[in-house]
């Protein structure tokens, strides 16, 4: 990465001394200032549709609400629209942010398909709203200031400076647990709201994010134009340039949309010039499209990236694994009101008459069951018998039909998973939902212990949180894979880094999802070692294992599901003999092997 900023650095002092060395071409002055400004949009709208994922195919409209509100602005208060292209930034800020508060509250494609829409209704605004926008005539902007000789000069700098900042703050976003955040939503959505990312937040903040200096730049490009007009400002074929530079450059990547937006522009201009204009740029940038998606699906950079990887790989970093494990103080806890842990014994979670439906099945039935502070907790039952569902229903990822969840003495059923995770509730799956794109130790420090504004722009690994991480994957023998991509690592090794995720926030309650399934015995050991361990600092743990000898041995109190309903529970002995669970569950005939 350090090379790919001094490779930028280079260029930036090339851009800047350009004009002043070559005072006289206005012409390559122009191509490189649309490309500044392909740049500018394409990074940015990398932040919402490459950091987070979220597609959008009509963001050539905050160029045209820009556009619009300075060119407004400037000719009804008589000012030079350079002063008030801030304020093009701050409307489409706020469009954005009204948008996106109704958009982004669900997952998926609508979003892709309300962004066109609404650069189609932006238009149809424009057009009818003659009183403010003078319709289909456009608005005249004055001509600029300066004198003819300075030709564009003014306008190649501003925009290299719009560009400057876009990648800055792009960059600052990717370095923060906003920026962790959201490639966590791009990755696995409803994992990142367990581990105490809100997912609403975050998206309609990068939606917002994504607006600004699109809008900013608009309002210099009104007055580069000196004239805006509807089907110019809102041109689809803007949008669809945008996705194609930042998909062809990198999508994700900081660089790779201005890498991506200078081709882009490049091919435009060609376009123009050998083929004739606009017909010709549709017809090139839809095939281009359709030779970045079959050919560099990642994009130029990261195939550059990746190629470069596997000539010269990194060295593995080697980090010891602690003698003894090494149990991190807890924050203290209040010993009485608010936030006070249940006394021993006392429930910790109490699950009261819950019922989950899926169509026909009725997947947890009336499921009443309490975990109590201090304890293991084991959930057994037959495949299918509703264990993983009522997971689901107690962490967030899944709400209930009916009854009433408590966690650390207040009902919980109507909290959003984040706030779950907030108040000290931490879950494993059963089949591993690391990020696997980010690194390991990424992947370890991703959860957010709460949902301040503060922490979202702190540092994506701040203080303490690089030691904890170290400690943590020492912890689970995986110390020297921290730099390594998360997908590469084996299943076993997953689930082992999906431990250690889950103790970075050192919850008040765990449930583990079959913790042993696919993990080597003697791995199986240090896992349940590491449980012990936690549980006599005062974690209290439920665990969903099939692996029955280790159940006995590890728990105090077990409850069994069968057909999504609690056919027995208590002390592990009394349950491994009740005859209902003999026969739904274990058999007759069952006696506990080694395990
Ligand atoms: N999203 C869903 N849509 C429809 N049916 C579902 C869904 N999730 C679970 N089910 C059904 O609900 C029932 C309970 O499934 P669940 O995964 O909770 O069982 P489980 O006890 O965890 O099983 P296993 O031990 O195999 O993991 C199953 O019949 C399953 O097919």
């Amino acid at each position: 990465m350090k090379r790919a900023h001094l490779v930028a650095a280079a260029c930036l002092v090339v851009l800047l001394l350009y004009p002043v060395v070559n005072p006289w071409q206005p012409y390559p002055q122009g191509v490189l200032l649309l490309g500044f400004l392909l740049a500018v949009q394409a990074t940015s709208w990398n932040i919402i549709s490459g950091y987070a994922g979220y597609v959008s195919l009509g963001h050539s409209m905050f160029l045209g609400v820009g556009s619009y509100t300075v060119g407004i602005l400037a000719v009804a208060w008589g000012v030079n629209p350079l002063w008030v292209a801030p304020l093009g930034g701050v409307t489409a800020t706020v469009i954005a942010l009204l948008i996106g508060t109704v958009v982004l509250r669900t997952r998926g494609h609508a979003f892709v398909i309300i962004t066109i829409a609404m650069l189609l209704a932006a238009q149809i605004i424009a057009v009818n709203f003659r009183s403010l926008t003078h319709g289909s005539d456009g608005i005249t902007l004055e001509l600029p200031f300066w004198h003819r000789d300075f030709q564009n000069i003014p306008f190649y700098y501003a925009f290299l400076l719009l560009l400057v900042l876009t990648v800055l703050f792009s960059a600052w976003i990717r370095r923060t647990k906003f920026g962790t955040g959201l490639v966590a939503i791009r990755e696995d959505e409803g994992k990142a709201a367990t581990i105490g990312v809100d997912t609403t937040r975050f998206k309609v903040t990068a939606y917002a994010a994504s607006a600004f200096f699109i809008g900013m730049a608009g309002g210099v490009y009104a007055y580069y134009l000196t004239f805006i007009n509807p089907v110019g400002s809102f041109a689809i074929l803007g949008s669809v340039t945008i996705v194609l530079a930042a998909l062809a450059g990198g999508r994700g990547t900081l660089y790779g949309p201005v890498l991506g937006a200078f081709i882009v522009n490049l091919i435009s201009e060609a376009a123009t010039v050998y083929a004739g204009g606009v017909q010709s740029r549709v017809l090139l940038f839809g095939g281009a499209l359709v030779l970045v998606v079959l050919f560099l699906p990642k994009g130029i950079l990261p195939t550059v990236e990746a190629w470069w990887r596997r000539r010269n790989p990194a060295p593995v970093e080697y980090i010891e694994q602690p003698a003894a494990l090494a149990v991190r103080e807890r924050a203290p806890v209040p010993e009485s009101g608010e936030g006070a842990l249940p006394e021993p014994g006392e429930a910790l979670l109490s699950v009261r008459g819950v019922t989950r439906r899926f169509g026909g099945l009725t997947a947890v039935d009336e499921v009443s069951l309490d975990v109590r502070q201090g304890t293991i907790t084991g959930l057994i039952g037959p495949n299918g018998s509703g264990k993983t569902t009522l997971f689901n229903l107690v962490t967030g990822g899944l709400p209930a039909d009916s009854g009433e969840i408590w966690f650390d003495g207040r009902r919980v059923d109507g909290l959003r998973p984040w706030r779950r995770c907030h108040l000290g509730l931490g879950r494993s799956y059963q089949v591993t939902r690391l990020f696997k794109e980010m690194t390991v130790r990424e992947n370890v420090v991703a959860p957010l212990a709460d949902s301040r504004w503060r922490t979202m722009w702190s540092d994506a690994v701040r203080g303490h949180e690089a030691e904890r991480a170290r400690e943590l994957l020492g912890l689970v023998g995986l110390g020297r894979f921290a730099e390594q991509r998360a997908g590469a690592l084996s299943y076993g090794q997953q689930k082992l880094v999906e431990l250690a995720q889950v103790l970075m926030l050192e919850p008040k309650l765990i449930l583990l999802d079959e913790p042993a399934g696919g993990v080597n015995p003697s791995m199986l050991d240090r896992i349940t070692e590491v449980i012990r361990e936690l549980n006599a600092n005062g974690v209290t743990f439920l665990v969903v294992e099939h692996n029955i000898p280790l159940v006995l041995d590890l728990c105090d109190q077990v409850a069994v599901l069968a057909g999504g309903r609690v056919i027995a529970e208590g002390p592990p002995l009394s349950v491994r003999q009740d005859p209902a669970v003999l026969d739904a569950y274990l058999g007759h005939d069952w006696t506990p092997a080694v395990r």
